[in-house]
């Protein structure tokens, strides 16, 4: 068991770039968003840097960058739907697990401890998507970034699933890959796990200062 787990009661997990490699489906269904509109694709690199602040922020950013200028309001809904659609349709079939997050899932649950998922992602593709790797019986709660009002960095779904759990923010941690992750543990008062192979804006999660790094989630079991 590794260190930073003693005295935690809950683990939060961020799905999109800790769990999962979920870029290429979101970038072909941006890419396909984009085509419906006459614009040219994006590609995955450009996609990869732009997730983390969930779909309508994924398509402004996309929209931004194709017409080099900020999306008029109406054009943004048009590109959105397209892409909760099209990503809706297949939503995971080019998506892999990262190497060690299964392991990590599963010895927690062996070992009894409660495990909540919190993704900025919609949550209508929660359940598909952890059905599509079996992980669907892993989460005792999901959140999406449409969930709450407020989605990561914001404190407010950690601190929704703490008092879920009944449980003091300190005896939980957050895994997560983004700034946003350990933003929002920070400010939860979590403690904080980053892993540093997933989207963070093409920066280092390190300058967060979560309270750790594992270069695999298997480092956790
Ligand atoms: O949808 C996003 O922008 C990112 O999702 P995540 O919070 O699971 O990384
Ligand atoms: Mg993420």
């Amino acid at each position: 068991m590794h260190a930073i787990l003693k005295d935690i009661r809950l683990v939060a997990f961020d799905l999109d770039g800790t769990l999962i490699d979920s870029v290429p489906d979101l970038a072909v269904a941006v890419d396909m968003a984009l085509a419906d509109l006459g614009l040219a694709p994006a590609g995955m690199e450009n996609v990869r840097d732009w997730v983390g602040n969930g779909s309508r922020k994924l398509v402004e950013r996309a929209l931004a960058a194709a017409l080099n200028d900020t999306p008029p309001a109406e054009l943004l809904e048009q590109g959105h739907r397209g892409f909760l659609e099209h990503y809706g349709r297949d939503p995971s079939s080019r998506t892999r697990i990262y190497p060690g997050a299964r392991e990590a899932l599963d010895g927690l649950r062996t070992g009894g401890m409660p495990l909540a998922l919190v993704t900025n992602k919609p949550f209508a593709f929660i359940a598909p998507i952890l059905a599509g790797f079996g992980l669907e019986r892993h989460f005792g709660l999901c959140l999406g970034g449409d969930s709450l009002d407020r989605k990561k960095p914001d404190p407010a779904p950690l601190l929704h699933v703490a008092a879920q759990f009944g449980l003091h923010p300190r005896d939980c941690l957050m895994v997560g890959d983004s700034r946003h992750d350990i933003a929002a543990g920070q400010a939860a008062g979590f403690r904080t796990l980053a892993v540093p192979y997933g989207y963070n804006h093409g920066e280092s999660v390190r300058d967060s200062r979560p309270d750790d790094v594992v270069e695999s989630l298997a480092e956790l079991v």
